[in-house]
């Protein structure tokens, strides 16, 4: 029935499915609940109840089981124990493909002793080990449940709720969605509606951590934003941001959570509250890169994006039509596509292996002269004339057809002198011979991945081993997380901890149409496939804007216009997320 092998049996027993006392078989293994023939509940209704009159073997993966819970002494049958053993098993979704998790309910009733005393013990000792292995503590022996690593020190977690989040329905979501999964799941909570904006933060600064086995965000990712800068403003930082974060989508945009679902295989779909739920309970927590971002006004700590260009303008200019959830995007994207704006700016980073430029034709025919030293301005390199409408302005908006190369006929030779530049330190233009390894560890001496290095001052010149591009841009997109929103993935292939930022540049050069297609396979979570749009994978990147107005923000929330620059903490912070390929 359920072992094989490889997955060796740690109890067994037979139990009493129903008061004539047919026995059946009941096995656990590291992986499953294998049960010889039993009612089990769906939804809060039995499988009798539900037709399945001639009952079937029934296996529930470890995966989907969240916890066990001894129910109360039963009033007729006083010696006998009852234990629920609750698991979310995928089911398929009514005349469609997809699936969807559901309740089940499997209750084993321990009354082979004769007193209650001895048969809840038993029932407790099958429950502690269930319970570990619902968790993912491989343990290969009943014994191993006294000494369940990794079992929290703390027994709750704190939920966080902004009752303001994304349609204001975040506190009753939480009580009616989240507090039944968790409740079967054995979490302890205390919850806190925050007050107002930079109450999470406040908390967070003060808060006795070692209360809480983790913090659970029910809101979108401007509480989460809140969260982490509040835990890295602590002296206690580097432990304090080791505290497991959970996310439950009570916000708008929702990015964290959805790249949670996505990497954990559970599609962010019309129901995106219970999978979120579910990889709570299941509480496995993994490590998350954070970024290091320098502003004018100091530095923040980011989880997500720092953007600049038309998804900012579409975001931040859509704010104001947050009731309307993720509809807010898709208006704001066709008004921008309408009013398209281009930005004059430079973009220097550290790239992860050689940097290859997908615009190359133009740099690699250009002259000596026309490549900027790193750090140094090239606003006086000789622009074409479709270019020179955006040289020097301020945010330039673009009412007329389609603004790209392929309306103004600019061939090669025009971008050869469009201001494109990119320069590299050596062998600019061939491409840098910097491998992962030159590249990863060190910036003019700097150790990048250690969490006390610092770049160069935001008015010093980049390092000499970055590359440098000043062009007419856009978008640029610096991703950390797979999506932007619940419905956009501009970084498919983006992991929690994989120490990069995907850098994603679209030169004006592009179209309308294009920016679409961009767009699209953002939408599909495929790789962008332009001639304007480039994906680098970096450890570190400056952005300087030369434009005097725009929209700048990190996380989705607005900072000060001006140069930023970046750089990755790999795997500082802990997130409550599902790796899909331990399941
Ligand atoms: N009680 C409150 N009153 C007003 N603002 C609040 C309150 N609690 C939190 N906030 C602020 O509300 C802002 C928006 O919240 P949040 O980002 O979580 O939701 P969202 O913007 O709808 O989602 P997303 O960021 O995913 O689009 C955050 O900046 C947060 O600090």
């Amino acid at each position: 029935m359920v072992s094989n092998g490889t997955d060796a049996v740690l109890v067994e027993d037979t139990f009493p499915f129903n008061p004539k006392s047919d026995q059946t078989e009941v096995k656990v293994t590291v992986t499953c609940l294998g049960i010889g023939c039993i009612p089990v509940e769906v939804d809060g209704r039995s499988s009798k109840i539900l037709g399945r009159r001639s009952l079937k073997p029934v296996t529930l993966s470890m995966d989907d089981v969240v916890g066990c819970r001894i129910k109360d002494k039963d009033k007729v049958d006083i010696n006998s124990a009852r234990l629920d053993i609750v698991a979310y098993p995928h089911h398929k979704v009514f005349a469609s493909k997809r699936t969807q998790r559901r309740k089940e309910v499997v209750t084993l009733t321990f009354k082979k002793h004769d007193s209650y005393e001895e048969n809840v013990r038993m029932a407790k000792d099958w429950s502690t080990l269930i319970h570990s292995l619902a968790k993912g503590h491989g343990f290969q022996q009943a014994q191993d449940i006294t000494n369940s690593e990794g079992t929290p020190s703390s027994s709750k977690v704190l939920v966080l709720v902004n009752p303001f989040g994304g349609t204001g329905r975040a506190l009753k979501m939480f009580l009616e969605k989240v507090v039944p999964v968790f409740t079967d799941a054995n979490i302890e909570y205390e919850m806190i509606c925050t007050e107002r904006q930079g109450h999470a933060k406040e908390m967070m600064m003060t808060l006795t951590l070692t209360d809480y086995y983790g913090i659970i965000i029910v809101s979108g990712d401007g509480l989460v934003y809140e969260v982490i800068n509040g835990l890295m403003a602590r002296d206690d930082w580097k432990t304090a941001i080791k505290t497991p974060l959970g996310v439950i989508p009570g916000g708008s945009g929702n990015a964290l959570c959805s790249a949670i679902s996505h990497s954990a295989g559970e599609p962010f779909l019309s129901e995106p509250v219970l999978p979120a739920s579910f990889i709570i309970a299941k509480h496995q927590p993994l490590p998350m890169d954070l970024v290091a971002v320098d502003t004018a006004e100091g530095r923040l700590y980011s989880f997500l994006n720092v953007c600049w260009g038309i998804i900012a303008d579409i975001d931040i200019e859509s704010e104001k039509f947050r009731s309307l959830g993720m509809a807010r995007f898709t208006l704001g994207t066709i008004s921008r596509l309408l009013g398209l704006r281009r930005y004059r700016g430079r973009i220097s980073f550290l790239p992860v292996g050689e940097y290859r430029p997908k615009e190359v034709t133009a740099s690699m025919k250009r002259s000596k002269s026309e490549v900027a030293p790193p750090g140094k301005s090239t606003r006086n390199v000789k622009k074409s004339q479709s270019l020179d409408m955006t040289t020097d302005t301020q945010l330039q908006v673009d009412t007329s057809g389609e603004p790209g190369l392929d309306e103004v006929g600019m061939d090669n030779a025009a971008i050869e002198n469009s201001g494109h530049v990119v320069t590299e330190a050596g062998d600019a233009v061939n491409g840098s011979e910097t491998t992962a390894d030159d590249a990863s560890p060190h910036v003019n001496g700097c150790a990048v991945d250690s969490m006390t290095s610092e770049l160069p001052g935001l008015t010093e010149p980049v390092p000499s081993s970055w590359v440098t591009i000043e062009d007419d841009f856009v978008l640029v997109l610096a991703m950390y997380q797979t999506h932007l929103n619940s419905e956009l993935i501009p970084a498919p292939t983006c992991t929690f901890d994989d120490g990069l930022m995907h850098l994603i540049i679209v030169r004006a050069s592009i179209t309308r149409t294009r920016i679409l297609r961009v767009l699209l396979a953002f939408q599909e979570g495929r790789e962008v496939n332009d001639d304007a749009a480039e994906v680098v994978c970096v450890k570190a990147f400056r952005l300087e804007p030369l434009t005097d107005r725009g929209i700048l923000t990190v996380d989705g929330e607005t900072i000060k216009y001006g140069p930023v620059q970046a750089h990755v903490l790999p795997g500082v912070a802990r997130v409550m997320a599902l790796d899909k390929s331990q399941v």
